[in-house]
């Protein structure tokens, strides 16, 4: 399929296809479901009416498709945010404009949340490290105002519980999340207190560089995940709960995008829709 690279720099061929995701232009939506797990990636598509692509290399797997006449290509993208850049910024010589929304799964923070509410990030702490090769260590992991209302509306429309406020992107599940696993003490196990004194909802692993990177690009992102453990109480989900979860927080990230293409139109030249302009969703 390939003959030679560009350069070290743009590793892509003399097509545009990129070196670790495998596509091209075209072969990308320019509305994106970005999930960690690459068998959630096939379950999304699972929502399509129609498949026009797909395309598995390393921890990549991206299906291109149509949901309800919108064209969407969902990307599995490993986990954490080093394999998460490497996602974004190769789908971004792919497709101009991009629209995405991270539909995770997360660890719930707060009392009141429950195993399989879903979070929906304002913003995110980035712990992580990857972002910082970027911006400076003040720089916001900030989610589109649009998305934010885009993903509060879907999971409303379902009748899904959610919450809405700040996540932590940690660059680890384990001690990076204060789990203590024996042979493996955490350096600092409080790690979950203190976020939680500071009104943190959730830790997981990618949003805050999905958010910083966007902002940096300049295109649409949030980001949702469905609560797979409640940690002051210390319970993780049990499979059918996990299930029902997965599907509702899929859900949400596939109405969002439609709102936020319906958003997209109606605000014209405007730099943001706002609820004075009204939504005709008629043309999704
Ligand atoms: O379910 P995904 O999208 O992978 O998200 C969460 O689950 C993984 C850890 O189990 C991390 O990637 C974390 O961010
Ligand atoms: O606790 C959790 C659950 C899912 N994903 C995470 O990163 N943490």
């Amino acid at each position: 399929m390939t003959q030679g690279y560009e350069s070290a720099t743009n590793v892509r061929d003399a097509e545009g296809r990129q070196y670790h995701i495998a596509l091209k232009p075209g072969e990308v939506a320019r509305h994106v479901i970005l999930v960690g797990d690459p068998e959630r990636a096939r379950r999304v598509a699972g929502n399509f009416e129609a498949v026009e692509l797909e395309r598995s290399n390393r921890e990549y797997v991206t299906i291109t498709g149509r949901h309800d006449g919108l064209r969407v290509s969902v990307m599995g993208t490993g986990m954490g945010a080093a394999s998460t850049e490497i996602a974004i910024v190769e789908l971004c010589q792919c497709v101009e404009r991009p629209v995405m929304i991270r539909c995770g799964s997360t660890g719930a923070l707060q009392p009141g949340m429950a195993l399989g509410d879903l979070v929906i990030s304002q913003a995110a702490l980035r712990l992580e490290n990857t972002t910082r090769f970027y911006v400076e260590d003040s720089y916001p992991a900030v989610a589109d105002p649009q998305a934010v209302m885009a993903l509060a509306a879907a999971a409303d429309a379902i009748g899904q519980r959610y919450h809405v406020g700040v996540t932590a992107t940690s660059p680890s599940f384990y001690a990076g999340q204060g789990r203590a696993i024996a042979g493996f003490p955490p350096r600092e196990p409080d790690i979950v207190e203190r976020l939680a004194r500071q009104g943190v909802k959730n830790l997981e692993m990618e949003t805050a560089c999905l958010l910083t990177l966007a902002t940096l690009r300049g295109f649409v992102a949030g980001a949702v995940c469905a609560v797979y453990a409640t940690r002051a109480d210390d319970v993780f989900i049990s499979p059918a709960q996990k299930d029902m979860a997965e599907k509702a927080c899929i859900a949400t990230g596939l109405g969002a995008l439609h709102l936020l293409d319906a958003m997209e139109r109606a605000r014209g030249a405007r730099p943001i829709w706002h609820p004075g302009l009204g939504l005709n969703e008629s043309g999704a």
